[in-house]
């Protein structure tokens, strides 16, 4: 089965997550993510983030440190391994291409929507983490 390597943002402002809801047709398509897309060839997961997180929102950011614990899950398109990475926007967000809905959301907020398996675990240790209730 293909591996898919995928990075995401776990973005925290005032005490808000930062959170897409994918757009209707692509792949899972509906569930909520951590913005962030496939990892290119030659690309770090770094540069990856702050490539993917421009085409989306047109929005330069800074890549913080990495989430220990992220997950990976089996579809029937291939193995998704997500690898998180904190991190900030520097510039406003100008566009949207991906998603059919951006939020931000307290750690109840989040936990009420339906996420896309592979990011379900890192939930809960966003709170313990610090992100309010
Ligand atoms: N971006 C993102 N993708 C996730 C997450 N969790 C998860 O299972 N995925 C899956 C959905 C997709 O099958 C894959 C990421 O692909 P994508 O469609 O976002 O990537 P991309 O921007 O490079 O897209 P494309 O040009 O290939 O359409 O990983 C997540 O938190 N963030």
């Amino acid at each position: 089965m293909a591996i898919i390597k995928v990075v995401g943002a776990i973005i925290i402002m005032d005490g808000k997550l930062f959170a897409g809801k994918r757009a209707a047709g692509r792949h899972l398509g509906g569930y909520w993510e951590f913005p962030g897309g496939k990892i290119e060839p030659g690309e770090t997961p770094q540069s990856a983030l702050r490539r993917e997180l421009e085409e989306e929102f047109g929005a330069d950011a800074t890549i913080l440190g990495r989430f220990e614990q992220a997950g990976d899950q089996e579809y029937e398109f291939g193995e998704v391994v997500l690898d998180c990475f904190y991190a900030q926007f520097e510039t406003p967000i100008t566009k949207t291409v991906a998603h059919d809905e951006l939020r931000w959301l307290t750690a109840n907020q989040a936990r009420a929507l339906t996420w896309a398996p592979t990011d379900r675990p890192v939930l809960p240790q966003l709170s313990k983490d610090g992100l309010p209730q």
